[in-house]
């Protein structure tokens, strides 16, 4: 219901939790099934303002790095390359040729909404891209949506038959 004719879909994770990433594609991704056939996708992993650089990926060759807190931040769970794979994923699903789409480094975005880090960023680059196709929506016809106010019940007949 949400998603119908929509032109964007903002699928956003916590960089805290793996699991959150995984129910995007478990959960949600079937219900971007009614946006828009050149619906835009973009992946945010949001509260990055609970970690810091040691939530970098364990590096193998320095174990140290590992560690599952560092002051009171925290690890990030969720890495880009792990955003960028859901991304693929998505246009598999959708169907869609990725050099017919914005390319996944482009759409994958990490924000905090309590800081704002990159909040706009994100919505700028997302209204830059929406726009012009809602706009080529418009100049090549009426929208696939019912207007219901422009409803008139048929007349009836005397037996009130409708046959
Ligand atoms: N630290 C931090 N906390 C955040 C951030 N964004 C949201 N939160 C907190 O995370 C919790 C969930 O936020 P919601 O906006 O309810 O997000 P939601 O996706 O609707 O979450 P659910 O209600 O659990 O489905 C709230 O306590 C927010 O204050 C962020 O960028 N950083």
């Amino acid at each position: 219901m949400y998603c119908r004719g929509a032109a964007a879909v903002i699928l956003t994770y916590d960089v805290n939790s793996l699991q959150s990433l995984t129910e995007l594609e478990e959960r949600f991704l079937a219900l971007t099934d009614s946006a828009s056939a050149d619906c835009i996708f973009a992946i945010v992993g949001n509260k990055v303002d609970l970690t810091d650089d040691c939530a970098l990926p364990p590096d193998e060759n320095k174990p140290e790095k590992s560690v599952a807190s560092c002051g009171s931040k925290v690890r990030k769970q969720v890495r880009a390359e792990d955003a960028i794979a859901l991304y693929k994923k998505i246009l598999k699903y959708k169907m869609l040729d990725e050099k017919d789409v914005p390319a996944a480094e482009k759409m994958c975005f990490e924000t905090s909404a309590k800081t704002g880090y990159k909040v706009d960023y994100l919505f700028e680059t997302v209204f830059e891209m929406v726009v012009p196709i809602i706009v080529r929506q418009k100049a090549e016809g009426p929208p696939q949506t019912v207007d219901i106010t422009d409803y008139k019940p048929a007349k009836r007949t005397k037996s009130g038959c409708c046959a």
